[in-house]
């Protein structure tokens, strides 16, 4: 039998995600050894903003201790394109687990892949921010126009956390299929939110209370203000606009309604912002009763029109009949209108948000990589 081939993973980001990441990457390595020895899985480098764990020596860092290790043994960070020069000099192919939201990270992705680093991400910054960027990526990738010797780059987790959105949309586009529209709740923290601020039978909770708990539960970005400026559920339509062939310029570039109330814009952290918001409750208590004298409740959604090149997010009245009117929980619901499945959408819909659910579809694409490299 011959040697087991390794493929290095290294980790950036131990928050929410990537500790969740964690357990289902040790679940993982337990499986390969089993159905594919010829798989070693390696954890070379776990990393968060202030600290960083290398194996210089490659050898595997222990999956369920690394974490505690990170914040006792770790080391102060070397600039990131010093840590991908190491990686590049494995002795194999190496992972990068993006599980940060930094945009200064996701500006790097050409240059990581050019160095044959394949990468696996929930971050959305990099297929959100400027059309070049996205180009960039996709013609670095071997999975794009790349070389064949370069990295791959999968990122289900960017948009509906680990729901199937973004592998069923591409096999859509690439079957051929004519995608007309996309429309629905894109957000698990949004969701959450309306769905119990103002529950379908009446009720609900304070507004501002409810963002504290989506915070706690691991549903909002690192800085909630993020979700509540819409910029999150704008840069998943980006996403999934590109995919479905527009070149959206930004996630700045089609109108977006934020939920941050004028006098909060200037909060200088999102702690501030927190700790301020329960002021504004009357305001977002005014749009709920304003909803329910109609019969309806209000649900943060957006859409994109293909034909017509038209992208939006914002608030929404519907109907208590309403299929997004009766979401629970962090859900999420997206509606893909084609021309192969006519007037029926072809929908998917679950949790959108939580550490469990879109780590699994980061090791979803860890696992796609790795049957590319193996
Ligand atoms: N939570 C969710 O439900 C979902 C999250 N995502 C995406 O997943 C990503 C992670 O989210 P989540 O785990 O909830 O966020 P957290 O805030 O819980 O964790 C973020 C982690 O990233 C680290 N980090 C931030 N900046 C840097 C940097 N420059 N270098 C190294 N490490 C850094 C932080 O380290 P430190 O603590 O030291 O600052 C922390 O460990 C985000 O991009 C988010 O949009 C996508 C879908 C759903
Ligand atoms: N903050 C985001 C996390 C997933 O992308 C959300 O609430 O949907
Ligand atoms: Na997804």
């Amino acid at each position: 039998m011959s040697a087991p081939k390794q493929i290095y993973i290294a980790i950036v980001g131990l928050g929410g995600v990537g500790k969740a990441f964690l357990y289902q990457l040790a679940f993982l390595r337990q499986r390969l050894s089993k159905q594919s020895p010829s798989i070693d899985l390696r954890l070379i480098l776990a990393r968060r903003s202030t600290k960083q764990l290398f194996s210089s020596n490659w050898e595997h860092l222990d999956t369920t201790t690394v974490a505690s290790q990170l914040d006792k043994n770790g080391s102060p960070p070397p600039p990131f394109n010093e840590t991908f020069g190491q990686l590049a000099r494995a002795p194999g192919k190496v992972v990068l687990v993006d599980n940060t939201s930094d945009q200064g990270l996701a500006s790097l992705y050409p240059m990581v892949l050019q160095r044959g680093i394949s990468i696996v991400t929930p971050n959305k910054k990099a297929f959100s921010d400027k059309i070049d960027l996205w180009q960039a990526i996709f013609s670095s990738a071997a999975n794009g126009t790349g070389s064949a010797s370069n990295g791959y780059v999968f990122h289900e987790s960017t948009v509906g956390a680990g729901l199937p959105v973004i592998s069923s949309l591409k096999e859509l586009v690439e079957t051929g299929d004519e995608v007309t529209k996309i429309e629905g709740v894109f957000s698990g923290t949004m969701s959450f939110l309306f769905n119990s601020f103002q529950p379908l039978g009446g009720g609900g909770g304070k507004f501002a209370a409810e963002v504290k708990k989506a915070k706690e539960l691991g549903y909002t970005e690192p800085d909630p203000r993020d979700d509540l400026n819409g910029l999150d559920v704008a840069r998943k339509l980006t996403i999934l606009a590109r995919i479905a062939g527009l070149n959206v310029e930004s996630p700045t570039s089609f109108p977006v309604q934020s939920l941050i109330p004028k006098e909060l814009e200037s909060c200088s952290s999102g702690d501030e912002f927190l700790e301020k918001l329960p002021q504004f409750d009357d305001q977002m208590d005014k749009i709920k009763e304003e909803a329910s004298k109609e019969g309806k409740v209000v649900r943060f959604v957006g859409s994109i029109d293909v034909p017509s090149k038209q992208v939006k997010v914002g608030l929404e009245k519907f109907d208590a009949s309403h299929p997004i009117a009766a979401l629970k929980g962090s859900d999420n619901i997206i509606n893909f209108y084609t021309k192969r499945y006519g007037s029926n959408p072809l929908i998917i819909q679950g949790a959108g948000a939580g550490g469990d659910v879109t780590a699994m579809g980061v090791t979803g694409d860890l696992i796609k990589v790795v049957r590319q490299l193996q």
